[in-house]
């Protein structure tokens, strides 16, 4: 008898893939080349991705024997959700497997740009001893605005607050008590970005999301702003956040995601008071290792009728899911 095929579009440890080999058939193919997607997708009854991948209609056109799609990680803005349900796609993520990670990167980025890490480091490595040029600024009593108060934004704020720093938050879906418990302040957004030294992005990226950082809001900043996105490039517009950047109206940003991946035609990586990385957060062994794990178990479970964890669209199980099994 066949085994149902599983199509693994982004890396995953292998080690942990190979644990579906007794029961699927494991291909792989790579997400961000489409038309190997395309080529990979109609035999693939369940499709293992990640960020690089983005599965909309025309994926699910190419894929009439797909039962479900796993997202290895958090964010679903590659995923068109709304037409898997359509189809009848079960569609999961991981979404707890990455947050620590995501919430340490975060931490790591505001000190790098307070102490100038990156340059320094790069000035050390050239030969040279200017200690002098890489004077920063402490951390302790300046104020966070923490945009999106979910499990990343929370998270960072636990790991800010022994810093004696001033937290604030602006998230619609969670509201001044709940924030306050948590030892942080809540405002509407405008008055956040009046207010704070450091806004730092954990918002997921939606239509209403979408350039929610713009020219308008950053206007209202101090000069003395500094932005981290760990979350979803675009949320910060980057044209509006460059030409910030570029007049010193603002003091930096440090960024890990961008609009286009990699940002080969953007100028943030290329200004001084910028400090990027490759779309890193959830970069870490332990994060990769709970993502897979995550996805491989709900796949498997899919596949015998088990309750799958992380399910986002439950709508889905209706029409497809439940009527594959294996052995
Ligand atoms: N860099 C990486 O590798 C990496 C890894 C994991 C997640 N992420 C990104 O981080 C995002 C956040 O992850 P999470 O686990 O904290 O998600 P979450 O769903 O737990 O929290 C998101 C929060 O954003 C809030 N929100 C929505 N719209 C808002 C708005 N207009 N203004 C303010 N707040 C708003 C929600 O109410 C929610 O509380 C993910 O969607 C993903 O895009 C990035
Ligand atoms: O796939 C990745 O490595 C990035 C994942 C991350 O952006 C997420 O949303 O979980």
């Amino acid at each position: 008898m066949s085994h149902p095929v599983v199509l693994i579009s982004d890396p995953l440890p292998t080690r942990l893939t190979a644990e579906l080999n007794e029961d699927f058939e494991i291909r792989q193919c790579t997400g961000s080349n489409r038309a190997a997607l395309l080529a990979a997708v109609p035999e693939a009854e369940a499709l293992i991705i990640r960020s690089a991948t983005r599965v909309d209609q025309e994926v699910l056109d190419h894929a009439p024997r797909l039962r479900i799609i796993a997202r290895a990680g958090v964010g679903l803005d590659n995923v068109d959700v709304d037409a898997a349900t359509r189809a009848g796609v079960m569609v999961v993520n991981a979404p707890v497997s990455n947050v620590t990670s995501v919430a340490e990167l975060t931490v790591g980025l505001i000190l790098s740009m307070f102490r100038h890490l990156p340059a320094a480091h790069a000035s050390v490595r050239a030969g040279e001893w200017r200690r002098a040029d890489f004077q920063g600024s402490e951390l302790s009593g300046k104020s966070i605005g923490i945009l999106g108060f979910g499990r990343i934004g929370q998270l960072v704020a636990e790991r800010l607050a022994p810093f004696e720093v001033e937290l604030l938050t602006h998230d619609p879906n969670v509201t001044a008590e709940f924030a306050f418990a948590q030892g942080v302040g809540w405002m509407p957004l405008d008055e956040l970005m009046s207010t704070v030294d450091v806004l730092t992005v954990h918002v997921p990226r939606t239509p209403a999301t979408t350039g929610l950082i713009g020219a308008r809001e950053l206007a209202l900043a101090k000069p003395s702003l500094r932005v981290v996105n760990t979350s979803r490039g675009g949320i910060v517009d980057e044209t509006a956040l460059a030409s910030a950047l570029a007049a010193e109206r603002i003091a930096g940003a440090a960024l890990d995601v961008f609009e286009t991946e990699p940002p080969t035609h953007s100028p943030l990586p290329h200004l001084d008071s910028v400090v990027c990385t490759p779309h890193i957060g959830a970069g870490t062994r332990e994060a990769q290792d709970r993502a897979a794990s995550t996805v491989l178990g709900a796949v498997r479970n899919a596949f015998l009728g088990l309750p799958v964890g992380g399910l986002v669209n439950p709508a889905a199980t209706a029409a497809r899911a439940a009527t594959v099994t294996v052995s």
